[in-house]
């Protein structure tokens, strides 16, 4: 089964706003648990996962920025919220028999282990899902720049960013109805035409670590495991 895999080892960034569902706020444990049996199907396929997961569906530092309060602050509440995030996630996969740890880039012992690249590694090692929590553990950062430098201390083969939309466009789809899908581009080709699914610093660092970015449908029940087999719908950036 293994050897059909278009990547053996991945990091998955789940935006925290994925497991808020219909919702308006917060976790939908229904979403949760599908986004668990999706990460279940690749770990059936054979392939190794390491999650980095956002927390919009709680709480944005800008949000706070916008109402004038303190960006630092707001923006130490946002990585809170991807513990929360995380927490959730973890009990969904232990749920389905998933040995799955969360590593926080903020030490809180009595709630998680605290990342260093080698624990991270040593429980990959053992077969572990591990889940990354607290962004890059700074403000100013976003989780899809988390995923990059986990993706790159990692050593993945591709990084996915499980969006609102499956795959990168010519504009933001939200936005603009007749945007048209890609299905392949360059880091430089994301980066120069501003598109803006991913933050700037995310995609350079993937691009100097010369990590491929695969951009899906987190909302595509079993799209995941369909991309790794090499199908599915998706944008993939690679040099
Ligand atoms: N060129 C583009 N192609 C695809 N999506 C884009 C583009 N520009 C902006 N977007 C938006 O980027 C978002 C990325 O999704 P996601 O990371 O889940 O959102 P957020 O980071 O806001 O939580 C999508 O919801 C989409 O509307
Ligand atoms: O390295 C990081 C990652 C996240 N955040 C904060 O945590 C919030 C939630 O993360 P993000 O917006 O990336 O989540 P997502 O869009 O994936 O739901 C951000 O708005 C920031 O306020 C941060 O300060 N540093």
């Amino acid at each position: 089964m293994a050897g059909d895999l278009r990547f053996k080892r991945v990091l998955l960034k789940v935006s925290g706003e994925a497991l808020m569902g219909a919702q308006g706020f917060g976790i939908d444990v229904a979403v949760a648990d599908r986004i668990a049996s999706d990460i279940g199907e690749a770990r059936r396929l054979g392939v190794d996962i390491s999650i980095v997961i956002g927390g919009g569906n709680i709480f944005r530092g800008v949000a706070v920025a916008s109402k004038g309060g303190d960006r630092v602050t707001g923006d130490q509440m946002g990585m809170l919220a991807t513990v929360i995030n995380a927490l959730a996630l973890r009990t969904s996969l232990a749920k389905i028999g998933i040995d799955a740890v969360v590593l926080s880039a903020v030490a809180m012992p009595e709630i998680c282990e605290s990342f260093s690249q080698l624990v991270a590694l040593a429980h990959a090692e053992k077969g572990r899902v591990v889940i990354f929590a607290g962004g890059t553990g700074n403000p100013f950062f976003t989780t899809d720049s988390a995923a990059a430098l986990r993706a790159a201390e990692m050593g993945v083969d591709a990084l996915f960013k499980g969006t609102q939309v499956d795959g990168i466009y010519s504009a933001d789809p939200k936005q603009d109805a007749s945007a048209t899908r890609y299905e392949r581009l360059t880091h430089d080709d994301v980066l120069r035409q501003g598109l803006a699914v991913m933050d700037v610093a995310a995609v350079a660092l993937a691009r100097e670590n010369k990590i491929p970015i695969v951009v899906f449908s987190i909302h595509e029940e079993g799209e995941f495991g369909r991309i790794l087999s090499g199908g599915g719908r998706s944008t993939i950036v690679s040099d």
